[in-house]
């Protein structure tokens, strides 16, 4: 029996997430909580013919404790998005409330779940959500991840302009570091099948990559940022979760993880300074099993891009921590 959890589940990302996941036979419960719309969004998917039981919730008469009680999964796409003209960094002030108020719910109510945090600032939601587990005494390392896989769907789509293959995603392309601009590192060089990119393709295809989420904000002109690319990523993510609980071998994703709490994190930890960390991880039946040493394979031209994804990554971590630590009067 799997239960999961959209929260933010009316919005871009949270309806084709739903939709996604209410599709899945390997959900049996469905929950979706979102502040706005979650009666006509759960009556409309109520009706496909798929096995998840659906239920729709708003924050009256306790909604987000009903929604969480009994969650295997969380996933979390609440929160505004970008605008163009915008850094993630600028969602800070109103999103990094929202994440805090769904991680108390969770700490109070399923603190044993899997959750999967979307919501940007990502390199700081994740840190905020830790310290608020572990304010609360709750705080399980292999279970709190935050979502880069977006990323990694980018860098398989993108290189396949220069490779030619068929299907991107039979290429897997590690994206280490954070979620966003120059924090977020592709690590061609451990790319499997080995991928040739030349030379003179390499500065604009890991540039793609590292903006391809301001190509989505510009695009859509002030409509908002990637939703369904993000909703497509979100649940291949999930689905990895949910069949390593189930007891499925040898999966491995790239997601952002907290080093310390993570068997092979601490290495890693002291290689890049970093608290957290996407790095590729096993996953297992209660979540992160290890974390792979990929930082210390980085060529001479990635190990440049991971310094400067260092810099920028240290400031976002501490910036959640201090905001978790020390938040703002109502
Ligand atoms: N991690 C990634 O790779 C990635 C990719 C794309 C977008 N994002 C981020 O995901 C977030 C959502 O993007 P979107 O396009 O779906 O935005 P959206 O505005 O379309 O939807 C957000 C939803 O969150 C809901 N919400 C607000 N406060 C809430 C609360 N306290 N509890 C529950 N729900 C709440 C809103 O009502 C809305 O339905 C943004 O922060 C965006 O930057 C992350
Ligand atoms: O770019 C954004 O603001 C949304 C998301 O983080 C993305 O990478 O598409």
């Amino acid at each position: 029996m799997v239960k999961a959890v959209v929260a933010g589940a009316s919005g871009g990302i949270g309806q084709p997430l739903s939709l996604l996941l209410k599709a899945s036979p390997l959900v049996d419960k469905l929950a979706l909580y979102d502040v706005v719309n979650t009666p006509g969004v759960t009556a409309d998917l109520s009706h496909i013919s798929s096995i998840a039981q659906i239920e729709g919730f708003l924050p009256a008469d306790d909604g987000l404790k009903k929604a969480l009680t009994g969650a295997d999964v969380v996933v979390i796409p609440a929160g505004i998005p970008r605008k163009p003209g915008m850094t993630r960094d600028d969602l800070f002030k109103i999103n990094a409330g929202i994440v805090k108020g769904l991680i108390e719910g969770i700490a109070e109510t399923c603190p044993d779940a899997y959750i999967l945090i979307i919501s940007n600032p990502v390199n700081s939601t994740v840190p905020i959500a830790a310290e608020v587990l572990k304010a609360a005494g709750k705080f399980n390392p292999k279970k709190l991840f935050g979502v880069t896989t977006l990323d990694v769907v980018r860098a398989e789509t993108f290189v396949q302009g220069i490779t030619g293959e068929r299907d991107p995603s039979k290429t897997v392309i590690p994206v280490i570091g954070g979620h966003s601009g120059e924090t977020i590192v592709p690590m061609f060089s451990q790319a499997k099948p080995a991928v040739k990119i030349p030379e003179d393709k390499l500065d604009a295809l890991i540039h793609r990559i590292q903006f391809g989420g301001d190509e989505v904000v510009e695009a859509k002109g002030g409509a908002g940022s990637a939703t369904l690319s993000m909703a497509y990523a979100g649940f291949r993510f999930t689905e990895s979760i949910i069949k390593a609980a189930k007891g499925e071998s040898g999966i491995v994703e790239p997601t952002f993880v907290y080093l310390p709490g993570v068997q092979g994190g601490e290495e890693i930890q002291k290689e890049t300074g970093c608290d957290f960390f996407s790095v590729p991880v096993h996953l297992g039946k209660e979540g992160a099993e290890k974390v792979e040493n990929i930082v210390s394979k980085a060529n001479d031209y990635e190990k440049k891009l991971l310094e400067k994804c260092y810099e920028g990554l240290k400031g976002n971590i501490s910036k959640g921590v201090e905001f978790a630590q020390n938040p703002p009067a109502k």
